[in-house]
């Protein structure tokens, strides 16, 4: 039974030999390696012509379609070479704005993340009219105007915390949860009642801002009462209880993504599927406890943490978690993405391959 049927888009003249499709696995193979095994299988005579093997071959990138074939490539989870082809392109065509916002994708990817987000940050000076960069440094600018780099000190004063070890060992690999609670009952309701304003105002809650596993949200830099609370709690309380806990400084903290999230049990969204976050550190804070069931689950623990209102959890952003489902009520929190700055590290880096994660089928939020 065949499994795909070609069809040609024009008459195939008589000698021509008829399609056909052969698959070679190309991932991590060398473009010797896939020349091999073309030849194996349609003649010692055959050279492959396809725009990677072209490129491979020439071993330069003038007149290649870099950003296509950065694409395949982050496809195939060859993240440094699709680095470097972004790396080239973006000097040849420095206003290229797809190929910065790539480049920044493909950095992360390696798990790079202050050369990522300074690609987009210098992607948006050059490219002032992409939208994607446009927005995406608005978003950095709103977190560090006097957020999280301002925060002075280090760990003194931190709130204490209970501490959960996660398998793995490492210092990193533990869920820390708050002893007593970093923001009054007052705060977190105005925090709420300021995310429902602007939903209702704004066309509703976001249910598509991560590609894989979505929560329903506003994103905190959207709404400038929860920012300002936001970055003023992350500088005073918050960087300094993760300084404490995950021996990092506090003023390299910085924010990738804050959004205040709605659970649901009557429609709507009522628990988020395990995954792991877009982060190295990753925190939740509890908004409400009008609900039952909910708090954050860890595969690890085999259980949720759920702690009373206005404390925070805090973890590896490789931690497998996800939202427990609700039974009754609505659940608010806030979730943050975080990363911590490598600032004269990063500019030495060579641009070899780091430790990668697959660009697909992975459980990473988005
Ligand atoms: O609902 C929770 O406590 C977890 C939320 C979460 O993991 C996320 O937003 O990435
Ligand atoms: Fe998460």
């Amino acid at each position: 039974m065949p499994r795909a049927r070609l069809v040609p888009l024009r008459p195939l003249a008589a000698a021509e030999e008829p399609p056909s499709l052969a698959w070679v696995p190309t991932a991590n193979a060398s473009l010797e390696e896939r020349a091999a095994a073309l030849r194996a299988r349609f003649g010692a005579s055959f050279a492959c012509a396809c725009e990677r093997c072209s490129y491979e071959a020439r071993g330069g990138s003038v007149g290649a379609p870099l950003v296509a074939l950065a694409r395949d490539a982050m496809e195939d989870g060859r993240l440094a070479a699709a680095t470097a082809m972004l790396r080239a392109r973006v000097s040849a065509c420095r206003t290229d704005g797809d190929a910065w916002m790539l480049l920044g994708t493909a950095l992360l990817g390696s798990e790079r993340w202050t050369a990522a987000h300074e690609a987009w940050r210098a992607g948006a000076e050059l490219a002032p009219h992409h939208a994607l960069l446009g927005r995406q440094c608005r978003k950095d600018r709103s977190y560090r105007a006097d957020g999280v780099a301002a925060a002075a000190g280090g760990a003194e004063g931190a709130a204490p915390c209970e501490v959960h070890a996660l398998a793995g060992g490492g210092p990193a690999c533990k869920v820390v949860v708050s002893r007593s609670p970093l923001f009054s009952a007052a705060e977190c309701e105005r925090a709420v009642a300021a995310a429902e304003a602007h939903a209702a105002k704004s066309g509703g809650w976001t249910t598509s801002r991560h590609r894989a596993v979505p929560t329903t949200d506003v994103p905190v830099h959207e709404v400038p009462e929860l920012l300002r609370w936001f970055n003023h709690a992350m500088a005073g309380r918050i960087a300094p209880l993760l300084a404490a806990q995950f021996r990092v400084a506090a003023a390299d903290i910085r924010v990738h993504d804050a959004f205040l999230v709605r659970y649901s049990a009557s429609g709507g969204q009522a628990h988020l599927p395990l995954h792991t976050d877009e982060s190295v550190l990753s925190l939740t804070v509890v908004l409400n406890d009008e609900f039952e069931g909910g708090g954050t689950f860890f595969a690890d623990l085999r259980r949720s943490l759920s702690p009373p209102v206005g404390h925070l959890v805090a973890f590896h952003g490789r931690a497998l978690h996800g939202g427990e489902p609700i039974v009754s009520g609505v659940r608010y929190i806030v979730a943050a993405f975080l990363y911590v700055a490598e600032l004269n590290k990063e500019q030495h880096k060579p641009n070899g391959e780091r430790k990668q994660r697959k660009m697909d089928g992975r459980t990473a939020r988005r």
